[in-house]
Formats: structure tokens, C-alpha cells, sequence
């Protein structure tokens, strides 16, 4: 056991996901760590500790299991609280993962109900009438109607919730959340007693997302995106905090990979490439014909790490990725890249890259991976839901500094604007 028990134990289905939702417990006021995978060993001097996984696109049974895996350590940790981390734009398969993860936690915690919400609205997720609003326009109108992996295509989440749950899915209007906590509380015991098992709760803003956080504090499980994490630090007397955990200060050379063909990331690779910057594309069909992509990458990387950075990037529109999936299916394109690129970013590394960024959260997932990495440490914010992290790299016999992009998250200029945010 830890010396104090943990506050919060979160369990986050991929990668970015877990450094998103460590930033804003960070900024909260929570110390964090974030583990890769399970941890072996106990974690001290933290109040809340996320584990990362890679469970969002993998066959339901293995999501469940491995969930339940991280909430059985997180217990052994003396974890009162549980927090399990999806995407603010609600990235599922219909097959799930979310309701399945969701319904196997609530069980093993002997709970029968729990509040469901990505709303993250500093970064335009609102969640109105139970449908889930991107920036300006329905999720179904938004980008990710063209996600590779988790195509989202209805905008109603307790319609897609439903779908992916065994026990009924309710609502908890903004009405009753702009009511604050006493309404919210009043209407989580009448869904409980009509036999709901979820909620979908409506937030539109971060004060929706305080009151919410307010009457959770007694509930075992959240399942949220993570705006949800800026309520639940003020339960245990923690303040919010703008000086972000300090890291060391930044080494070597720089780089950016990206498996992200998210709008917000194709943008940034464009913005990168019309500033002339170094750049060099992936084409997912020379992996799938057997050209040494890797080789050739890291090539031609050694004539350009300097002083700035270098992008590679397998970043496409919608139209070319349908292409390349009709061509070789969307697993296997997705698989493949993402081992392609893991593998450059390992090479970047021992080649000196320090600071590095990835863009997308089954391509950080990858790197990650290839680096060996087993913790991270949170630090400064870059932009809403992306921090730089620093982390022991064994694989390559290193530490570097890491920023793992959601996809769709940043601003244009993101792929230069971090490294200048580093100390
Ligand atoms: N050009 C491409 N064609 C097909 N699939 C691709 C291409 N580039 C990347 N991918 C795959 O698309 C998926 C993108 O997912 P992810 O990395 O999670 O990004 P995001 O954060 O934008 O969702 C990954 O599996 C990646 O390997
Ligand atoms: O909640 C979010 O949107 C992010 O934290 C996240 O999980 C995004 O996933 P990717 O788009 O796959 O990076």
C-alpha cells in the first residue's frame, strides 16, 4: 500500500485520453501520475494516479478485462473513487467499448448506477438534450463522422449508449444541472429508483461541469471525458492550480509524428508544411508493399534534425484514407501505420530527439509502446487538453519529453507552437 491512500483512480482508454485527463486534474489541483499500462509497483506522493490504455478499438471482452485489471490495482491502492476516461467526442465501436467497460466496473464495484458525460467545453464539446455538440455542429455533422476507426454518426448519446449497454440509459437535462447540485442529486435518485443504470449528463459549460462534479462525490464510478475532472478535485478541499508540475528543462533535438487524420491534426500538417518546414509523408500502401518505410524515414531524418523541428506524418484527408482501406481494410491500414511510425519515433530517439510529439491517440498509444515507457509525469498545459509530459524511455536509454495529441485538439500552429512552450 501507498503511504496515503489514492484519491481518484482513473482507467483511460487510450493515450492522449490519459494525459488529457491528467492535465486538467493537474490543473485542479491534483498531484498525478500517469501509468502505462498497469503498474508493477506502487505509486507514491500522488492524489490521483491514471492508467493508460489501449482499449477503445480492441474486441469488447479484451477492454473489459483489461479495465478490470487497472480497477483491481487501483483498489489495491485504496482508491475511493473511480474515474473511467472516454473520448469527448464518444469514439466507440457499436459493439462498444464504453458500455461493456462501463457495465463491468459498475459491477465489480457492487454499484448500480452511474453519470456519463464527454462534455469538455473549453475544447467545444457541449452535450445538450443528451446530443453531443462538436464546436458548432452535431457530432454526426462534425469530422469524425469520417474517424479511420470509430466513425461517429449519431449525435444522440443516450441513443448510443443504449446501444452498447445491457441496463437502461436515462438523462439528466441542463436544466436540472444548471439547477446545481442538490437538483442534479434529486434527479440521480429518481432515475436510480425508475432502475436507469446510466445518465447522460448535459454540460454546456465549465460551471455545468463544477455543480456535476459537486454531487458525484460520493459516486464510486464517472465515466466522462475530461471536463468532468475539474469538479472532483474541490471535493477533497484541493484548489485549482495554474502552475502546472514543473519538468526538467527540455534537451536535444525535435520532432513530430503524426497517425492523427483528424481535421484539427490534418490542419496542422498543412499549416507546418506551407511554412517549408521539414516534413516527410507515409504512405500507408508502400508499408502494405513491403518497402522499408522505417529505413527510409529515419534516412532521411538524419540530413534534417537540427535546429527545427522535423514532422512525419501519415496524416491524410478522409477521401485517401477510404482509398487506402478499401485497399488493404481499415484495421490492418490503421495497424500497420501505426507500427510504421512507432517504429520511426523509436528511431528519432536514439538518433537524439528529445522532444517529441505525436498526434493521435492509437499512434501515441504505439509509441509509447516501442519507447518502453512505463510512467509519465504531467507538465505545463500547451493547448486544452494536451500537456507536455516527461518520461523514462528504457527502450531507447533515454528520457525525453513527450506531447501525445488528441486529434482533433489544438490550434493550427500546434505542431511549432509547442516545443516554444517548453522550459
Ligand atoms: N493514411 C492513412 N490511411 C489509413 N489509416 C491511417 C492513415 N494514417 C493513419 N491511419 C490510422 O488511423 C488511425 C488514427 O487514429 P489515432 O491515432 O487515434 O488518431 P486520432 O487521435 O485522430 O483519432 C490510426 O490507427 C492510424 O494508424
Ligand atoms: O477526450 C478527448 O477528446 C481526448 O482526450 C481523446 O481521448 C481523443 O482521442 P484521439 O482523438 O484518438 O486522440
Amino acid at each position: 500500500m501507498p503511504t496515503t491512500p489514492l484519491l481518484l483512480g482513473c482507467i483511460a482508454d487510450d493515450f492522449t485520453g490519459a494525459t488529457d485527463l491528467a492535465n486538467n486534474l493537474v490543473r485542479a489541483g491534483m498531484r498525478v501520475v500517469q501509468a502505462i499500462g498497469v503498474p508493477e509497483e506502487p505509486v507514491r506522493s500522488a492524489d490521483a494516479v491514471v492508467v493508460a490504455l489501449k482499449s477503445r478499438t480492441i474486441p469488447a471482452a479484451e477492454a473489459v478485462a483489461q479495465s478490470l485489471a487497472a480497477l483491481r490495482w487501483l483498489q489495491g491502492q485504496g482508491c475511493g473513487q473511480f474515474y473511467f476516461k472516454v473520448c469527448s467526442t464518444f469514439d466507440s465501436t457499436p459493439k462498444g467499448n464504453i458500455g461493456p467497460v462501463a457495465e463491468a466496473l459498475l459491477q465489480a464495484l457492487g454499484a448500480d448506477f452511474c453519470c456519463v458525460t464527454p462534455a469538455f467545453p473549453e475544447n467545444g464539446r457541449t452535450v445538450y438534450k443528451g446530443h453531443l455538440f462538436v464546436g458548432d455542429v452535431l457530432l454526426s455533422d462534425s469530422g469524425i463522422r469520417h474517424h479511420p476507426l470509430t466513425p461517429m454518426t449519431d449525435a444522440s448519446l443516450v441513443r448510443v449508449m443504449q446501444a452498447q449497454s445491457q441496463g437502461r440509459v436515462g438523462l439528466i437535462e441542463h436544466a436540472q444541472v444548471a439547477a446545481g447540485e442538490q437538483a442534479i442529486c434529486a434527479r440521480i435518485a429518481a432515475l436510480r429508483a425508475e432502475g436507469a443504470r446510466f445518465a447522460i449528463v448535459d454540460a454546456i459549460d465549465n460551471r455545468d461541469l463544477l455543480a456535476l462534479g459537486r454531487a458525484l462525490r460520493d459516486a464510486p464510478l464517472v465515466v466522462a471525458g475530461s471536463g468532468v475532472a475539474i469538479g472532483l478535485p474541490q471535493n477533497h478541499g484541493l484548489q485549482p492550480s495554474a502552475q502546472a508540475a514543473e519538468l526538467p528543462r527540455a534537451q536535444g533535438t525535435r520532432a513530430v509524428v503524426s497517425g492523427s487524420c483528424s481535421v484539427a491534426t490534418n490542419q496542422q500538417v498543412k499549416e507546418f508544411l506551407a511554412a517549408g518546414r521539414p516534413a516527410l509523408a507515409v504512405d500507408p500502401l508502400r508499408i502494405a508493399a513491403g518497402h522499408d518505410i522505417v529505413t527510409e524515414a529515419l534516412a532521411w531524418a538524419d540530413g534534417k534534425l537540427g535546429e527545427q523541428p522535423v514532422l512525419v506524418y501519415s496524416s491524410a484527408p478522409p477521401e485517401v484514407v477510404r482509398d487506402i482501406q478499401q485497399s488493404l481494410g481499415a484495421s490492418k491500414a490503421g495497424d500497420m501505420v501505426e507500427q510504421a511510425l512507432a517504429a520511426i519515433a523509436r528511431g528519432l530517439v536514439e538518433r537524439g530527439v528529445r522532444q517529441l510529439v505525436v498526434a493521435g491517440g492509437e499512434t501515441s498509444g504505439a509509441v509509447v509502446q516501442a519507447l518502453g515507457i512505463r510512467q509519465m509525469r504531467i507538465g505545463p498545459q500547451i493547448d486544452p487538453g494536451v500537456p507536455w509530459c516527461f518520461a523514462d524511455a528504457p527502450a531507447c536509454g533515454a528520457q525525453v519529453h513527450l506531447a501525445l495529441k488528441s486529434g482533433n485538439f489544438g490550434t493550427h500552429d500546434f505542431f511549432t507552437k509547442a516545443f516554444q512552450r517548453l522550459p
